[in-house]
């Protein structure tokens, strides 16, 4: 017998927009505080925290709020041209955002945490990369990224 089991986006499993935006709240007023990044996010507009959150949130499956209503995927990789990221501002920014996940109490099951990870690791390095460029040929409607559970298929049963 097969059984109809709807699989949650990481969105979802995460426990929805609160979840984000608490998350990036708390994870850049760590940042200020940070040595290493501070002196790179010190003239980050008001509206960054919500933007990251709504951004991530959307690629991990939840709704179109960053690129119905605040940009798109260009737009977030331009605001990351000429900004010279090291590979230590990328370790430090990883480091504390999964800080801030555990902090927080988000999900720690083995799957939705290296969900988390693979994105990061994905996303962070690309800007890096692109953070060494000046201007960037990009077709302005590309998609907006999509993030999934990956190999190891679902959520966590305990
Ligand atoms: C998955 C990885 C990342 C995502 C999804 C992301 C997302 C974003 C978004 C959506 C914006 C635009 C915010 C707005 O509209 O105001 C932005 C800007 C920016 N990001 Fe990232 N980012 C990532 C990684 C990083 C890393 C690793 C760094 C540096 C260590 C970084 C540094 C910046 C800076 C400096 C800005 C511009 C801030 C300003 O307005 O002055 N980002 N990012």
């Amino acid at each position: 017998m097969t059984t109809d089991k709807k699989i949650p986006t990481l969105y979802e499993w995460a426990g929805g927009m609160p979840v984000f935006e608490k998350l990036t709240d708390t994870f850049y007023k760590k940042v200020l505080k940070d040595p290493l990044l501070e002196p790179i996010f010190k003239h980050m507009s008001p509206e960054h925290q919500q933007h990251v959150a709504h951004f991530i949130a959307e690629v991990f499956g939840g709704p179109k709020t960053y690129s119905e209503g605040e940009g798109s995927h260009y737009q977030m990789v331009q605001k990351h041209l000429g900004k010279h990221l090291t590979e230590q501002h990328r370790q430090r920014w990883v480091a504390l955002l999964l800080e801030t996940a555990d902090e927080l109490g988000l999900p720690a099951d083995p799957e939705f945490r290296s969900a988390v990870v693979g994105y990061l690791e994905w996303g962070t390095r690309i800007a890096v990369i692109n953070s060494r460029e000046e201007q960037l040929e990009m077709d302005k409607e590309q998609p907006m990224p999509r993030w999934g559970w990956g190999e190891t298929g679902g959520p966590y049963v305990p």
